[in-house]
């Protein structure tokens, strides 16, 4: 972590963690869906399908208490570090709304909040579009003359996002029959998104980028060459509309058909266990690969692992020094360098056109 940067969260006076949401009861679910695929374009069939994964788990997606969770670590350690900011939460879809967490800050006195959103990477789903809601939100709430918002940048190839699925890598390695390790191949996956959105942004490299850093770290840990592949889960849309691929499950098939003899699957696009990963990973694929009789180990999420909750509060502490003119030095492993505080114009677009106001970026 970068302990040049003195821990000062000034000029801040909050931290908003801005996440997804997801349903906590069976009567929540569709109005959730709803929420999600508003004006998308996704078919029927497949918000059905989606619905059953939700009541699969009782119409309960991990992903709220998992963002309880990180903010009860994140303010213990914020706490323990002498740092005083409140911690807020808001999400896009489901309570607690963003407009009804802007609103309440604004009656707390906040005036100067940053936003940490619970996504790594660059694409319209994990940049952009928080960067709309926030304009919407605080337009809705009344907010936009009396706060100055702004966003945390990507942080996709910090060391506290890639350490612990380095870890979590090692782990699930270790839960492999030991005559297998060595042949485990690692299988990192993340959220697929449609064609043109990973035309436009640095999804693919970003994750190519972490992929190979942890794919490196636990090849010098276990001394072990081991191949690695990137592939994709979560599709969605219409069948005509083009996705990322390979799809986890296909990439399972193909593998055994070659011959593979284990897997170890990361979810390097997810920073929790949330409903792809217990649901996509943790029921579907782990399904088609005990069909196939290959077997599977599924590496942790970062979740509220200690690195994870450092890199919350090394992030802050980066961008109030950057506010305050201080020149800090930006943590981040890969060669892409860091992604801008202030997203580039135009970057990320939306894909049903310019022109939804955005905040935190110089369009
Ligand atoms: C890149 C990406 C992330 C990662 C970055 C980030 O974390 O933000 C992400 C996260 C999540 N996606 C989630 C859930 C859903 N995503 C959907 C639909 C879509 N996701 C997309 C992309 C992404 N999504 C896209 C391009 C669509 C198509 C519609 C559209 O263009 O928006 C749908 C609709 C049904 C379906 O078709 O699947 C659901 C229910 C949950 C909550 C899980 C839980 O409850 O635990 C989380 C964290
Ligand atoms: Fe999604």
């Amino acid at each position: 972590m970068v302990e040049s940067v003195s821990a000062s969260a000034e000029p801040y006076d909050a931290l908003l963690l801005l996440s997804f949401g997801g349903p906590e009861g069976p009567d929540e679910v569709v109005p959730f869906l709803e929420n999600v695929t508003r004006g998308r374009g996704i078919p029927r069939e497949r918000l059905a399908a989606v619905g059953e994964h939700y009541f699969l788990f009782g119409g309960v997606s991990p992903i709220n208490a998992q963002c309880r969770a990180l903010i009860a670590q994140v303010e213990k350690d914020l706490a323990e570090h002498g740092i005083g900011v409140p911690v807020y939460w808001g999400n896009r879809n489901w309570q607690p709304f963003l407009a009804d967490t802007l609103r309440r800050m604004a009656a707390d006195g906040v005036r100067r909040p940053l936003v940490f959103v619970t996504s790594a990477y660059s694409s319209y789903s994990g940049c952009r579009q928080y960067r709309e809601d926030l304009a919407a939100a605080a337009a809705e709430a009344g907010v936009l003359d009396v706060m100055r918002i702004d966003k945390i940048r990507a942080y996709f190839d910090h060391p506290g996002f890639v350490g612990p699925f380095v870890s979590s890598t090692l782990e699930a390695l270790d839960r492999l029959e030991p005559q297998l390790r060595d042949a485990a191949e690692v299988v990192f996956v993340t959220h697929s998104v449609p064609l043109s959105y990973a035309q436009t942004s640095a999804y693919v490299p970003q994750h190519e980028a972490v992929a190979g850093l942890v794919a490196d770290a636990v090849r010098e840990r276990t001394g072990v060459e081991r191949d690695w592949t990137l592939v994709y889960c979560s599709r969605s849309g219409p069948p005509t509309q083009p996705w990322l691929e390979p799809d986890v499950c296909a990439h399972l098939r193909d593998r055994a058909a070659a011959g593979a003899r284990a897997v170890v699957v990361v979810p390097i696009g997810f920073v929790s266990d949330h409903m792809e990963v217990i649901y996509d990973l943790d029921t579907q694929a782990a399904q088609v690969a005990a069909e196939l009789g290959l077997p599977m180990a599924r590496a942790a999420t970062p979740g509220t692992r200690p690195d994870f909750v450092a890199l919350v509060r090394d992030l802050l502490t980066e961008r109030a020094a950057v506010e305050r003119g201080e020149t800090v030095t930006r943590a981040g492993l890969s060669g892409l360098g860091a992604m801008p505080d202030l997203c580039a114009p135009g970057c990320c677009p939306n894909p049903r056109g310019a022109g939804k106001p955005a905040l935190c970026g110089r369009d």
